[in-house]
């Protein structure tokens, strides 16, 4: 069935899952002996191995001199990737699933779909890398993203241009200011009056865990692997999931052309990171949110949709399952933040997140210093932010080692906002 010289790519199945609770379908893999793939599965193991093999294998035997193996070359496909694949895509109600080298290549991949002349909408609050990206395809390819403020569906709806608009990139809750885009919203204005155009949601601070972009409207979710669904900051990867099999197909050539699938050992240690995000993910969120109400207890301007005072709690409600185990807080002064960052032992100096470990960095130092400074000043990014990424220790040793940075680098104490 395969033919992975052009659109398909190998071990696919159009058998419905079954679906269980999340923590549950998480960790229960299907697989089968039968050699067609058996319902539900896309994958084959013929020694019914209880973790999925590596097949570190660059290249397949084929049966006779005109291929038609199920797979030939590991860009092209490898069973190990499928594994990863199928199973993501269950988890992230996707037609189909992709794995590639990292979350930015996922994107590059799916940015791929925009010719010159189209155009981007996207957040004018968004991960670094996005905006770096975005610009080199401005400089360099023909395609202009018009930077919105995604929390208003409206502010996206004025941007949208029929002709010419293909993609509109929500990342919600945003990095590092953790705003919320109403995908739903957005995605039923985009479809009534772009239908040429793709909604495509950056999803990993949440992880498929915790909100499913597919369900709520979007055409194409996609995740930096790095961050939770690995959660052990052991690997880089990119998760793609397509809402139908013409927008995978189209994906798929890209990945096949351009040699990004991730490798069979990152996939095997992807699978298994996926297997525990239920059990890290609420430790995680569970440790957040109480880190969230000490920094507002001492009156700190804190970023975290778990808070009853965020802008957009009741739709980060509607939207997700849960706040996360991201936050950001101000503090009134770079110098101070940069006292309190250095001045934490438990905390890791350190960009990304979605890791066991707990994270503390400055975005505007760290992880979006490619945003130029003046941008970052027109988007009200504020240079002290400190962002905090939770991690599964003992929330009490995580609080007492904040609270001594804090008194160490002089912000305690402060009045409180009550
Ligand atoms: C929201 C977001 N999307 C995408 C990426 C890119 O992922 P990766 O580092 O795996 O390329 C990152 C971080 O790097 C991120 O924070
Ligand atoms: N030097 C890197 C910075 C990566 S930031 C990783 C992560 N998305 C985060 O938000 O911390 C680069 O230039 O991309």
């Amino acid at each position: 069935m395969t033919n992975v010289a052009t659109l398909d790519s190998p071990a696919v199945t159009t058998a419905k899952p079954k679906h269980y609770r999340p923590a549950t379908e998480l960790v229960h893999i299907e697989t089968s002996t039968d050699p067609t793939g058996g319902p539900g599965s896309t994958v084959r193991d013929p020694y019914n191995a209880a973790s999925v093999p590596i097949y570190q294998s660059a290249t397949f035997k084929q049966p006779g001199a005109h291929g038609s193996g199920e797979y030939d070359y590991s860009r092209s496909g490898n069973p190990t990737r499928s594994h990863v694949e199928s199973h993501l895509a269950k988890i992230m109600r996707a037609q189909r699933a992709f794995v590639v080298s990292s979350g930015m290549s996922a994107l590059d991949v799916i940015l791929r779909l925009v010719k010159a002349g189209e155009e981007i909408i996207a957040g004018d609050d968004l991960y670094g890398g996005t905006n770096r990206l975005l610009g080199y395809l401005s400089q360099y390819n023909g395609v202009v993203t018009r930077h919105v403020d995604t929390t208003e569906p409206l502010a996206v709806m004025e941007a949208l241009n029929p002709e010419k608009t293909r993609i509109v990139l929500l990342e919600t809750p945003t990095n590092p200011l953790i705003k919320i885009a109403d995908i739903s919203a957005i995605a039923d204005l985009v479809h009534q009056q772009c239908p040429r155009a793709l909604v495509v949601v950056d999803n990993t601070m949440m992880s498929p865990y915790l909100q499913k972009p597919l369900m709520l409207g979007a055409d194409i979710v996609y995740h930096s692997g790095t961050k939770y669904l690995s959660g052990h900051h052991d690997l880089m990867a990119g998760v793609i999931g397509a809402k139908t099999q013409a927008t995978a197909e189209q994906l798929y050539f890209v990945i096949n052309a351009t040699g990004c699938g991730l490798s069979p050992f990152d996939s095997w240690l992807l699978l298994r990171g996926v297997k525990t995000l239920a059990v890290r993910m609420e430790k995680q969120q569970d440790n957040a949110r109480q880190i969230a109400e000490f920094l507002i207890n001492q009156g700190f301007r804190v970023h975290y949709p778990g808070n009853p005072a965020h802008p957009q709690y009741e739709l980060h409600k509607r939207l997700s399952s849960g706040p996360g185990a991201v936050l950001s807080f101000e503090t009134g002064s770079t110098e101070v933040s940069e006292r309190i960052v250095e001045a934490t032992k438990l905390w890791g100096i350190s960009v990304s997140f979605g890791c066991v470990n707990s994270l503390i960095s400055m975005p505007c130092q760290m992880s979006h210093a490619s945003i130029p400074a003046h941008v970052r000043q027109e988007r009200a990014l504020p240079e002290d932010l400190i962002r905090l990424c939770v991690g599964i220790e003992d929330p009490q040793d995580l609080l007492e080692d904040l609270e001594n940075a804090l008194h160490e680098a002089g912000a305690l104490p402060r009045k409180s906002l009550g």
